[in-house]
């Protein structure tokens, strides 16, 4: 099984595959009309019929025809009748569900499409009532949350152990049933139960008091919950008492609060780069960074159509060229890539491709071609072009391209050489979220269609540049797909200081 969310290729298919089984249960819907048609007619034939009979029996059944038929209709019609009745129309419908079922997203996928929302709401801090009423930043379109939705979500977060995200949706839940919005799914009081436990896991003793007080106010005769509010009050009454001896005492309490994992400073780091809250860099220093024409020392191909080179970022130099493939190549290049979708180990949940080598297509050879053309780099060494998709909430943690000296396996089976470079193809843009960013040295590099990043991993030396370590940040609205060309060490012993200097 693969991670559906974060494909929006593979939800198309989804959707379409939907949209066949509604148009199925619409065939099925009509075969059930006609059916209860035809008993309808012969129901109100015979009521015409008997109730006229039944006025004057003897003189109804004393004309022969009338008794005549009376027993062909009793023998024959009421079992015809009969067999109209119990005859399945469901058949057709219920065999294609059968057979597409195989393709429906199971409750994992449910619940890692959940966790991935939530995931979002972290890195991009969206308000629970942003989320549910849908009005993300980026998206022209709308699509809320219903208050079952939210109380799903909950749940989820709940049977995580996630008390945080439990605490939020539960109140969101609250908050659209106070707003007179039903459900036949859900009370306030489960809610509140939900509520009072996850601040209870949580600690927060003051919340789990508040919580309790509404539930009583629902039913104030519940012994029981008005116990356990008694019970919270001497706790937060012993606990206060506690916290003023310390503070007398000049002693720090530390109070933990927030989602778990929090204080993972790296992760932190990461993530406000995602929100484009990266360190700024000095204007002195911006205004050194430029876009040119670049024809990769008067290479022949370049002469005539030079490609616009951008400075994206200084140490470690980045460059972003412009152009690069066009908008034909691109959907070639996605049209090899989605029936060879696996799913790879890149952390959280992100789709790649097999390697090209067996698709053998022009427009890969031609992408292979420019890039070896523009890099000044020998590309018969590199891996095999590779293309990810991510949907919503695909993410790529931070991460170094070139293997390290302290990976000894890895680094032992590296025949063609280290990853010396990444060339990287933006084959969509983005509305919302997804930008590469580089953890170390704060950059962000927003996803542009057709434009493609270019850096060194390693120094000319050898030596992996760890300034390099890059992430790509989850979607938040849109579906982003890149392709990467990892270039190796050989091939390039003479050819580097042709192509793009690292000059520090
Ligand atoms: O998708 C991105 O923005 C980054 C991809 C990446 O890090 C890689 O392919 O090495
Ligand atoms: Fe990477």
């Amino acid at each position: 099984h693969n991670d559906f969310f974060t494909s929006i290729g593979q939800m198309t298919d989804l959707l379409f595959m939907e949209k066949d089984l509604v148009s199925s249960l619409k065939d099925y819907i009509r075969a059930e009309e006609h059916k209860l048609e035809q008993i309808k007619k012969w129901a109100d034939r015979l009521d015409v019929l008997s109730s006229a009979a039944t006025q004057d029996p003897e003189g109804f059944l004393g004309h022969p025809v009338n008794a005549f038929k009376l027993i062909k209709r009793l023998n024959t019609e009421w079992r015809e009748l009969e067999r109209l009745v119990l005859r399945n129309m469901s058949g057709a419908f219920i065999s294609n569900l059968t057979i597409q079922r195989k393709n429906f997203p199971n409750d994992d996928d449910q619940t890692g499409a959940a966790k991935a929302m939530m995931r979002l709401q972290d890195t991009y801090q969206l308000d629970t009532n942003i989320i549910s009423t849908g009005e993300l930043p980026g998206s022209s379109s709308v699509a809320s949350l219903t208050v079952d939705d939210c109380y799903d979500l909950g749940k989820v977060a709940y049977s995580e152990a996630d008390y945080y995200h439990t605490e939020l949706w539960m109140v969101q839940t609250l908050k659209q049933l106070d707003q007179g919005e039903t459900s036949n799914l859900v009370d306030a009081i489960t809610v509140l139960d939900y509520l009072i436990d996850s601040a209870y896991q949580q600690g927060e003793l003051e919340r789990e008091l508040n919580f309790t007080k509404r539930l009583l106010e629902l039913d104030p005769t519940d012994q029981q919950v008005n116990w356990e509010m008694k019970d919270i009050e001497y706790e937060l009454f012993n606990q206060k008492k506690v916290e003023a001896t310390e503070e007398a005492e000049g002693r720090q309490r530390r109070k933990s609060r927030g989602r778990p994992d929090d204080d993972l400073f790296h992760m932190r780091k990461y993530e406000q780069l995602c929100r484009g809250e990266g360190i700024r860099m000095t204007p002195r220093r911006q205004s050194r960074l430029f876009c040119r024409y670049y024809n990769n020392n008067r290479h022949p191909r370049y002469v005539i159509g030079p490609v616009r080179q951008e400075d994206e970022w200084d140490h470690p130099r980045i460059v972003r060229y412009h152009n690069i493939v066009s908008d034909k190549e691109m959907e070639k290049v996605k049209e090899l890539a989605k029936p060879r979708k696996i799913s790879v180990n890149r952390g959280p949940p992100v789709l790649k491709t097999c390697p090209y080598k067996t698709y053998e297509d022009p427009v890969v050879d031609k992408i292979n071609q420019r890039i070896e053309d523009i890099t000044g780099l020998d590309i018969t060494t590199a891996d095999d072009l590779q293309v990810a998709n991510y949907g919503i909430g695909g993410q790529y943690e931070p991460h170094l391209d070139f293997r390290q000296k302290d990976e000894p396996e890895e680094f032992e089976e590296l025949g063609s050489g280290n990853r010396i470079a990444t060339w990287l193809l933006y084959m969509s843009d983005v509305p919302a979220g997804g930008a590469t960013v580089f953890t170390e040295v704060g950059a962000a590099v927003q996803p542009i269609k057709g434009t493609a990043v270019f850096w060194y991993n390693l120094f000319p030396s050898g030596e992996g540049d760890y300034r390099t370590e890059h992430a790509a940040c989850p979607v938040l609205v849109g579906s982003k797909w890149v392709s990467n060309k990892w270039i190796r060490e050989r091939g390039q012993e003479f050819r580097r200081h042709c192509g793009l200097q690292e000059t520090d």
